[in-house]
């Protein structure tokens, strides 16, 4: 299966190489060239199998043979096993036809680490077999990057360089990734906001040189292979309730649109799904983006849920190459608008693709902490405040269409972000015993301006130091 660039303008890529590329090398990201469907029977003999077993059905044919199958379910198997819960993904019911999906049983207690885990093995995987290197770059609001300094710590194949907006991530967030004594990992304080760190990141893979001199990979959103492992959780638990002979909805706290473009895809690949709840924080852009036809760039405003603090929300891009019928000319100018002037609009038909599919909420911080307190209150149940802006959102579904379920995703645990827990519920959650002394280990990180040049000089210097080529 060959891979094609929202742009049209980069070479089509097997699934190795589109997973070593990251961002291609139009400024576009990669998609399926085809999107594979799985049978109704294949999805109804999903019940009652395993995460992992259900992963390798749904990764076979997006992987299509690229890596040897024995080799991948190794992976998978590799991948899952850490998990702290035998589900892996536990669906936990919250209210009358309000289920929760807890993503955050990894490493590092969020959802990033159900695609991260198999990356982490996916890439040093294909670099071990290609006999090369790679220098990884990526920007985090915060989950990203220690799910990637966790997935990528001590791997001889590569150096990783996260990018975080200095002061804009919680203290556990910020410790996740600068306490990990690794010599192949760097943290980067930016003095920024996160979409100044992903226009970074961005900058770099559009700056050939570099790009080349360092084989520059990316583990963001924008890297397919993320997507594509995150497709799996749709389909487990939409089955546990009864698909696909029953319909579900999910709602899913949005920032870079990645989560939630995995939903739109296991949809494609014919799992029955209703709706699609897009559901923002008070950075409410693609909120307004449903209502208005039009994608306008305002400042990030900073949340009790700092991981969803994002105006360039990259992914929508890929649902704009579909929503255009693939149409890559379309793609163009809408980036070309908003690298020129924050924004574009969306003509009619692709709008109401859209529409036809997603729905959106945006849910303000009194919503936020009001959702946390009474879900306490009334079940018991911590959530953390991007699951609480899920749930919220999901009830918001709930009430336009009571008799489909929702299955809102929980994509951090909540002792990611005690303070805003604490003032919400009176309950400060503790770290998992894995993570007891994460407050007292000693920090390392570089604090860096934001101007490309600065950090790309960094990044080129640390990168050459290990590789043993002189700077
Ligand atoms: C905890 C948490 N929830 C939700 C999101 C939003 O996910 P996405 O960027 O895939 O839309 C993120 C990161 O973006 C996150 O870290
Ligand atoms: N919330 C994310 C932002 C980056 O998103 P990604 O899914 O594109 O990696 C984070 O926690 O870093």
């Amino acid at each position: 299966m060959l891979h094609v660039s929202t742009r049209g303008e980069a070479p089509a890529l097997g699934f190795s190489d589109a997973l070593l590329a990251g961002l291609a090398r139009d400024g576009g990201l990669y998609l399926p060239k085809h999107w594979p469907t799985l049978s109704p029977e294949t999805i109804r003999g999903f019940s009652g199998m395993s995460y992992a077993d259900v992963a390798k059905a749904v990764l076979a044919p997006l992987v299509d043979g690229d890596i040897p199958e024995a080799d991948l379910h190794r992976m998978i198997d590799e991948a899952y096993a850490g998990f702290r819960h035998p589900a892996t993904c536990p669906l936990v019911q919250l209210d009358d036809n309000l289920f929760v999906l807890e993503l955050f049983h990894g490493p590092t207690l969020a959802f990033k680490d159900v695609a991260m885990q198999l990356l982490g093995r996916l890439m040093d995987y294909v670099l071990r077999t290609r006999g090369t290197r790679a220098t990884i770059v990526g920007a985090t609001s915060g989950d990203t990057g220690s799910a990637a300094v966790e997935a990528f710590k001590g791997l001889d194949q590569v150096d990783v360089f996260i990018l975080y907006p200095h002061g804009r991530v919680s203290d556990v967030q910020r410790r996740q990734m600068t306490t990990v004594a690794s010599p192949n990992v760097h943290a980067l304080a930016i003095e920024g906001t996160f979409d100044d760190c992903q226009s970074m990141v961005k900058g770099m893979f559009n700056h050939e040189r570099f790009r080349d001199a360092l084989h520059l990979s990316g583990v963001n959103s924008i890297n397919w292979a993320r997507i594509a492992a995150q497709v799996v959780y749709y389909f487990t638990a939409a089955v546990a309730l009864g698909a696909p002979d029953r319909r579900v909805s999910f709602s899913v706290p949005t920032g870079n649109f990645g989560d939630i473009l995995a939903g739109w895809v296991a949809k494609r690949m014919g799992l029955p799904i209703e709706r699609l709840m897009i559901a923002t924080n008070a950075n409410d852009i693609l909120a307004r983006t449903l209502e208005t036809g039009s994608y306008e760039i305002k400042g990030v405003k900073p949340t009790d849920s700092p991981s969803m603090d994002i105006q360039i929300s990259s992914n929508f891009e890929r649902l704009l190459f579909e929503a255009y019928d693939r149409d890559a000319g379309a793609v163009r100018a809408a980036m070309a608008g908003l690298s020129q002037s924050k924004s574009f609009t969306l003509q009619d038909q692709p709008l109401a693709r859209i529409r036809a599919e997603f729905s959106a909420t945006a849910v303000d911080e009194a919503g936020v902490a009001a959702e946390m307190a009474e879900s306490y209150r009334a079940t018991g149940y911590v959530l953390d405040p991007h699951s609480a802006v899920g749930t919220s959102a999901g009830r918001a579904l709930l009430q336009s269409r009571p008799e489909t379920p929702v299955i809102a995703l929980s994509t951090a645990h909540p002792a990611k972000f005690p303070e805003a827990v604490e003032r919400a519920t009176g309950l400060r959650p503790p770290l998992p015993p894995h993570m007891a002394d994460l407050m007292t280990r000693d920090e390392t990180f570089t604090v860096l301006p934001h101007d490309q040049k600065t950090v790309e000089t960094f990044i080129r210097d640390r990168a050459r130091a290990a590789a043993g080529v002189a700077a």
